[in-house]
């Protein structure tokens, strides 16, 4: 692999393969990157951790991006000047609509762009929307892999902790569930002619007063029914990766 490291995550700016996950946490980087073949890690800055391997023959990066829109765009930008097409994050989020129980998986149509550097960057008209492609082969995958899954809107947000302004109810508008970092994905992708989309493990509840106690439980994102849920969610995001690329992509 050509070492020229990219500036900001100093990631190599050539020679990685067309297809990513993208997560949060590095650990979870080597996690994923545990259920490829032949996989090595490539480089590791700051938060961004980077793997290459193989899925079922098909070449993947897997990279971490930490917490945060304004951060994570950093690597989703180098991971395109370095020529990666096809992106999927996965990642953790807070259940807003009823009816998602931990563990779930949600697969994201688009998301609320309230992600903190989009909205430095572009018009708030401008929408934050998944690639069709990526959203249907997410939905076969977690249906083929029998993962009790959920399709919609996510809300991504920069804020995690409640403060002292009013929470918007996007619960009434039917939004799935909460994350931090998925608008930010979705616009570079659009902007620079990627293909990308995102699946979530739901890990209880948003610090604030928002979602389905009843359903989801406190915040606790360090229970077995997360884990296990972050480990299917794993390989229905690498099988959507296979498919994608079946598909062209
Ligand atoms: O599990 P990850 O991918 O980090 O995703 C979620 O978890 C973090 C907050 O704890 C934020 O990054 C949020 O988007
Ligand atoms: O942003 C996040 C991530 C995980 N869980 C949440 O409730 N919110």
């Amino acid at each position: 692999m050509t070492l020229d490291p990219l500036p900001l995550t100093r990631i190599p700016g050539t020679g990685l393969p067309s297809s990513a996950l993208v997560v949060g946490d590095p650990a979870r980087a080597a996690a994923v990157a545990e259920l490829l073949d032949g996989a090595e890690e490539v480089s590791h800055h700051r938060e961004y951790r980077l793997f290459t391997g193989s899925w079922a023959g098909l070449p993947v990066a897997v990279a971490s991006h930490g917490v945060g829109g304004p951060g994570a765009i950093l690597l989703f930008r180098e991971l395109a000047d370095a020529g990666v097409r096809t992106l999927i994050r996965l990642g953790t989020a807070g259940a807003i609509r009823s009816g998602i129980a931990d563990g779930d998986l949600v697969i994201a149509e688009g998301a609320v762009r309230d992600d903190g550097v989009n909205g430095q960057l572009l018009p708030p008209e401008y929408p934050a929307v998944a690639a069709p492609e990526a959203v249907l082969a997410l939905a076969r995958a977690a249906r083929e892999a029998s993962a009790p899954h959920h399709r919609g809107i996510v809300w991504t947000r920069a804020a995690f902790q409640p403060g002292l302004l009013p929470v918007t109810e996007y619960g009434k508008a039917g939004v799935a569930a909460i994350e931090m970092e998925l608008s930010a994905l979705l616009v570079t992708a659009s902007l620079r002619g990627l293909t990308a989309g995102g699946v979530l493990v739901v890990d209880g509840t948003n610090a604030d007063d928002l979602v389905d106690v009843e359903a989801t439980g406190g915040y606790d994102p360090h229970r077995q029914v997360v884990a296990d849920g972050v480990g299917r969610a794993a390989a229905v995001a690498l099988e959507a990766l296979r498919l994608l690329a079946e598909d062209g992509r």
